[in-house]
This record gives C-alpha cells, structure tokens and sequence, in this order.
C-alpha cells in the first residue's frame, strides 16, 4: 500500500546542502500499522511530507495504493491528497464551526452531496465514540476528543492510507492508549493502513504490527515486532523491551536471555531462572506485551565458572541466550 523506494531529499540552503533522507526504502502492506521512530532530525517530518506530496523529493519513488506520488502535476496532486488521511499532534480544527462541520468539511470541498455527507459524517462520528458531541464546538470538548474529530475528519474522503504524525504526544498516558485503540479500530473496521511518527516506543509496543528506525535519512532496522525481539543483538529490540543497566561486578559473567511466550511460557521461564542457584543472580527484568503476546528479557549475574553450563541450560530450555565476551 506504501512503496518508498530509494528516496533522496536534498535541502538546498546558503549555509550548504543538507541531506534529510538518504536513499530511503519503506515497504508497507495494505491493512498494516507501521510505526516509525527516530531520533530528532533523522527526517522523519521530510518523510511525512514527501508521502503528502507536500515537499517533492531530489530523486526516488513513492507509490501509495498503486499511485505514483512524485510525478503527479500539483492539481492531479491536491485531488490525491484528499484520499491520504492526515492526523497531526496539533489537531486544528475550525473553532467556529461544531465537531460534525469539521469531520464533514473535506466532503463538502469534494461536493459530496447533502444525504450522503450526512450520513458518512455520523458514521464516522459514532465510530470515534463521539456521536452525541456533533454539535458540540472544539472548545467544548478535551483534548483526546479534539484529537477523536481530527481522526473522523481525516477518514471523512474514505482514505486507504491514515498518516500519523506524533498523534498522541500532547495527550496524557490514559487518553493516548485511548487514541491508539482507535486506530486499531479504524484498522480493523475500515481496513485503513496506518502509519504512525512516534518518539514513544509505548505507542509502538500498544498499537503497531511492524516498526522501522529512522536514521540519518535511512532505515536502519525494520521488521514485524515479534520479529525483532526475537533478533539477537538489535537495537530496536532493546528499546522495545528496554533493561535498566546495573553494574556488572568482574567476578561474574553477563548474560542476557529473552524469550517470547510463543516458544516459552513465561512462568516456564521464571522457573529455569528460579533453578539456576543462588549463584546465579537476576540484576534486571522486562516482561512486555507486544503484538498481543508476552516477551521477556533478563540480565544474569553468574560467577564466570558457571557461564557454559548457564547459557546450555538456558538454550535448551528454549530462551536465547546472549552472552557477553
Ligand atoms: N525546510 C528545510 N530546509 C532546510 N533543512 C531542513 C528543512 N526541513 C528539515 N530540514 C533538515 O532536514 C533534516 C531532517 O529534518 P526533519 O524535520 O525531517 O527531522 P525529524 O526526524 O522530523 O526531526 P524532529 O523529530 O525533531 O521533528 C534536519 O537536519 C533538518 O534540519
């Protein structure tokens, strides 16, 4: 459904020529929600943009649904854009005009008739959970209720394609797992792809089927998140089920197992670990819950004699086991 191939995004300034993305490729299938993370500046907004049509890139190729974005000629362009669900941090709304004008408003420029916008309008406002609030103005409702019409307004031209930049960030903790929830929802109803710009790994873990890390105007690493922690050594692992670092005494080995709950039952788990002796001590533990299942990861203190009987015992009970040289 998303087709990003080789993109380069060049900005030409006084002070010199400055690379936003750098031979970018991104793949995403029809019906899946993809997360994108990234450090600050690593081009993520340029992406957003170059999917939009709203900045044109150096070179490469962008095909949503088939449709080849790069080529198109800016009339050809504004009418695609219409079928390319946006939804922002800052949901600007129109303050004047009530939640059911808003989510409407891009009917009405498409000059959908009267019944149907009607219709589709309190479809989709029931389908963010707001079907009582039509007539309510912006400024009568919070701010995950703002952000619930900002999404009903971006699937208003019935989109393939839902872009989310940073749609939770100025929400607090109970309210974005709301908003996420929806997007699974409009994912699962409408069928609608989702891409989402986040800086929280929380977002990914609750919502996305894959992640891909953005650096430099690059992916790094990408992949289905079941796939990725069940990946030796990646960094995207490690940020979805994060370990806080104690010191490591010299004496000792350090080694890290990780399982996920399709190979190993947790409690299975706890139980190996439980069995290894009093020599062998957990200084750290991560259990999450990604893509509808459990995994874990676990940092071992054991005494340097004990490592090679540790790491079998460990692999033959089906967790994989790191261990530091
Ligand atoms: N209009 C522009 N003109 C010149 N350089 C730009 C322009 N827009 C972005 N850049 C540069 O391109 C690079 C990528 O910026 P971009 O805003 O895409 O990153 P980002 O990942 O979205 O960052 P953040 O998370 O901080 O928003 C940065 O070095 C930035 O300074």
């Amino acid at each position: 459904m998303i087709d990003v191939e080789d993109l380069r995004m060049v900005y030409r300034t006084s002070g010199g020529d400055i690379v936003a993305l750098d031979g970018l490729d991104l793949h995403i299938p029809a019906g899946e929600i993809h997360g994108i993370v990234g450090p600050s500046g690593a081009g993520k907004s340029t992406l957003i943009r170059c999917l939009t049509g709203l900045a044109r890139p150096t070179s490469g190729s962008v095909r949503i649904d088939g449709q080849e974005i790069t080529t198109l000629s800016e009339p050809k362009l504004r009418r695609r854009r219409r079928s390319i669900g946006l939804v922002f941090q800052d949901v600007n709304l129109f303050l004047s005009r009530t939640a059911a004008e808003n989510v409407g408003y891009p009917l009405r420029i498409a000059k959908a008739d009267g019944v149907r916008r009607e219709e589709r309008v309190a479809r989709l406002l029931d389908l963010v959970g707001l079907g009582d609030r039509g007539e309510s103005y912006p400024h009568q409702l919070s701010g995950g209720q703002r952000q619930r019409v900002g999404i009903a307004r971006a699937l208003a031209a019935e989109p393939p394609v839902l872009l989310c930049d940073e749609p939770s960030s100025a929400l607090d903790w109970a309210t974005t797992r709301q908003i996420l929830e929806l997007i699974a929802r409009v994912r699962d109803e409408l069928g609608v792809t989702v891409l989402i710009i986040t800086h929280e790994m929380s977002v990914v873990r609750q919502v996305c089927d894959s992640v891909s890390r953005l650096e430099r105007g690059r992916i790094t690493e990408s992949g289905r998140l079941i796939d990725i922690v069940s990946r030796g050594s990646s960094a995207l692992a490690a940020e979805l089920i994060p370990l806080a670092s104690p010191p490591v005494s010299l004496a000792h080995a350090h080694i890290e197992a990780s399982l996920s709950s399709t190979r190993i039952a947790i409690p299975d788990a706890l139980r190996v670990l439980a069995d290894l002796g009093r020599s062998s001590t957990i200084t750290a533990g991560t259990i999450e819950t990604i893509a509808g299942g459990s995994v874990a990861r676990f940092q071992l203190d054991v005494p340097e004699a004990d490592r090679p009987g540790v790491v079998r015992r460990l692999s033959e009970a089906g967790l994989r086991v790191e261990a530091a040289s």
